[in-house]
């Protein structure tokens, strides 16, 4: 990752997003939570405009907080000028009138503040959290559209950051720092021509020292984005060990070794907190710079004032309104200072989220991509090579194999050969390196996704249960389902029995990965919902491991007439479940080495046989013993 940073860097980070995936895959590298992701090295002024670019559906909201926030501005200006007048005019008159006048002006100019300035604050705040809500909902939605290879180069809590917690330290930026600041340009100008048309030497000799502050401010923006970056990519890794360390919580505790997790998750933690003080020591130097400065200031107006030097005659007056005014001018310039620094820490999470927005799905439908017409189910694999990564390892060399519509199609062989690999290739979660794969003599590259995956039913070997009950979890397979359906399907793949032996029956509610059902309950509900979607390609991957054999026995039974019709990919490692398969193929280091019907195989006295062999003696003693 490290070897390709120069490059990326000069490409520009919109470039940059599309090629460190890609970089990284080539280089055969993944992100670890002990690796810090790259980072551009300048703020890219594209993503603030990008943060402009959500404002868009709330400019009529926008435009109201700006007229209000510019009544505010204006009251601001406005009361050190009506002192002026109070001291050098009202007050040596002695008018018992103008006194009230001025008086009832000062009030209700207050009044109108304080009203304008509650109604600043939730709309800016709403308008803030809308905007959030599109950022949060665009991550979210984008995120759902990444090939498995975006997942398989990062861990997933570093994915689980961004839309979470990256999202979220925006919010101060965007709920009261972007509108804020345009409010306070206004007043810092119109403070700026009020000093000017009251006394413009006076007004020079306060603005001495702002060059000073200018460069201090730029001085210190590079060390700040620095720390803030540094910061965001060690929350990131804490996040990773942290949501890795969860899911793997039941070995740690079977292999007791909570200990030395707990040692790395304090590795983790100190590099968060070290990088977060070294951010905040920073940020706490611009402070001082520009309170210093105006400090300096407004006691350089007085002496200036009182002595008369530089040319500078004043009323008592204008001195107290000058050093009104001189507040109000700082108080915008601390204000656009502070929302600076927000800026530079938002721009270190800034450029991760629209980093992960710009991700384009290498796995997309091309243009022009045309519908998938109602598949027969004939499959070919022609001359299929494939390697995860671009220049890596090939993990199918040269696999070709033809399947007609309806056939039942076994893959077996060791652990690793490539067999899942090949079913993946065939729902298109990758695309293959070289050769092709064609449905009904379309290549899958050239129908569009949707068209190709809705006709595919893909049990894998982790089934995944969603939080809600299990009727829900079976309907996900097909929306409109109705509970006849859904109970039939579960009739026939035989999870009707334990489903109705469950407290609620098809209304017992299962939590996230349905951590309460056992692993064989999981793939029987899974079964259901594949079945349910009656698809004509099925695929099945290791989907009957964890069911019993007398379970499986029932299941087989119910499957067969299901299958029928049905062109279906089989993988298990139990022979027993694929000996009716129509064609076996057994699949060694990405290749076919061998294939037939079951009994084919068997008098061929090669891989398969000693595979069925060995399983057999084991069930064998199994039984013996
Ligand atoms: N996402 C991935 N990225 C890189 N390499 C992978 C990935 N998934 C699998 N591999 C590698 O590809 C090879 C084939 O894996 P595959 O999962 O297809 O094997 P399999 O035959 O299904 O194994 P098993 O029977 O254990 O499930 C293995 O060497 C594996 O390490």
């Amino acid at each position: 990752m490290r070897a390709g940073t120069a490059s990326m860097r000069a490409q520009g980070r919109g470039q940059q997003a599309k090629s460190q995936g890609q970089q990284q895959a080539q280089a055969g590298q993944r992100n670890t939570f002990r690796e810090d992701e790259d980072l551009a090295e300048q703020i890219n002024l594209k993503d603030i405009a990008r943060i402009g670019s959500y404002l868009k559906p709330y400019v009529k909201d926008v435009v109201r907080i700006l007229l209000v926030v510019i009544t505010m501005s204006c009251i601001a200006v406005a009361i050190p000028y009506l002192t002026k007048i109070m001291i050098d005019t009202v007050i040596p008159s002695g008018s018992m009138g103008q006194l009230t006048a001025l008086g009832v002006g000062f009030f209700a100019a207050i009044v109108v503040y304080e009203l304008c300035h509650r109604y600043r604050t939730v709309a800016i705040t709403r308008v803030g959290q809308e905007m959030l809500k599109d950022m949060r909902r665009d991550l979210f939605t984008h995120i759902q559209t990444l090939p498995f290879s975006y997942f398989d180069s990062r861990p997933h809590g570093k994915i689980l950051i961004r839309v979470v917690n990256y999202v979220n330290t925006l919010s101060d930026t965007l709920s009261s720092g972007l509108i804020n600041v345009i409010a306070d340009v206004f007043t810092f100008f119109i403070t700026l021509i009020a000093m000017f048309l009251i006394d413009w030497r006076l007004t020079l000799w306060s603005l001495i020292l702002f060059p000073l502050l200018v460069v201090w401010v730029l001085v210190l923006q590079h060390f700040q984005r620095r720390a803030y970056q540094r910061l965001s990519n060690k929350q990131s890794n804490l996040n990773a060990y942290i949501h890795e360390s969860i899911a793997g919580v039941k070995t740690t505790q079977t292999f007791v070794r909570e200990g030395e997790q707990f040692a790395t998750f304090q590795e983790q933690q100190g590099q968060v907190r070290s990088s977060w003080m070294r951010a905040v020591r920073l940020q706490m130097l611009m402070w001082p710079g520009v309170q210093n400065v105006s400090t300096i200031t407004i006691a350089l107006i007085y002496y200036m004032g009182i002595m008369g030097l530089g040319g500078v005659q004043v009323s008592t007056g204008v001195l107290i309104a000058f050093v009104g005014y001189a507040n109000s001018f700082w108080n915008p310039v601390i204000n656009i200072g502070n929302f600076y620094n927000q800026l530079i820490t938002c721009s270190a999470y800034l450029e991760r989220i629209f980093e992960t927005l710009d991700v384009r799905p290498e796995i997309a439908d091309k243009p022009g991509a045309t519908q998938l017409p109602p598949i027969k189910g004939k499959v070919d694999f022609n001359d299929v090579v494939f390697r995860y990564e671009p220049g890596g390892r090939e993990i199918l060399n040269l696999v070709d194999f033809h399947v007609q519509p309806g056939q039942t199609v076994a893959l077996v062989g060791p652990t690793g050969a490539g067999k899942t690999t090949i079913v993946n290739l065939l729902s298109r979660f990758y695309d293959v390196s070289e050769g092709s794969i064609t449905i009904d003599d379309h290549d899958v590259r050239d129908v569009t996704l949707e068209s190709l995956r809705r006709q595919m039913g893909v049990m894998l070997q982790d089934t995944f249960i969603f939080t809600g009950n299990v009727r829900e979890n079976i309907r996900y397979g097909k929306l409109d389902a109705s509970d006849q359906e859904i109970e039939e399907a579960a009739k026939a793949v035989h999870a009707h029995e334990f489903i109705m032996d469950l407290p609620d029956g098809y209304e017992t509610r299962v939590e996230e990965r349905g951590s309460t059902l056992s692993a064989g309950q999981r793939q029987l509900i899974a079964f259901a919902r594949v079945l349910l979607a009656d698809p004509r390609i099925l695929i099945l991957d290791e989907a009957t491991s964890a069911i019993d054999t007398r379970t499986e026995e029932a299941l087989q039974a119910g499957l067969r007439h299901l299958l029928k019709g049905r062109t279906s990919f089989v993988i298990a490692h139990r022979l027993s479940t694929i000996e009716g398969a129509d064609q076996i193929y057994y699949i060694d280091h990405g290749q076919i080495v061998e294939h037939g019907s079951h009994e084919q195989l068997l008098a061929q006295k090669g891989a398969y046989y000693r595979l069925y062999e060995s399983q057999y003696t084991m069930i064998r003693d199994a039984n013996g013993a």
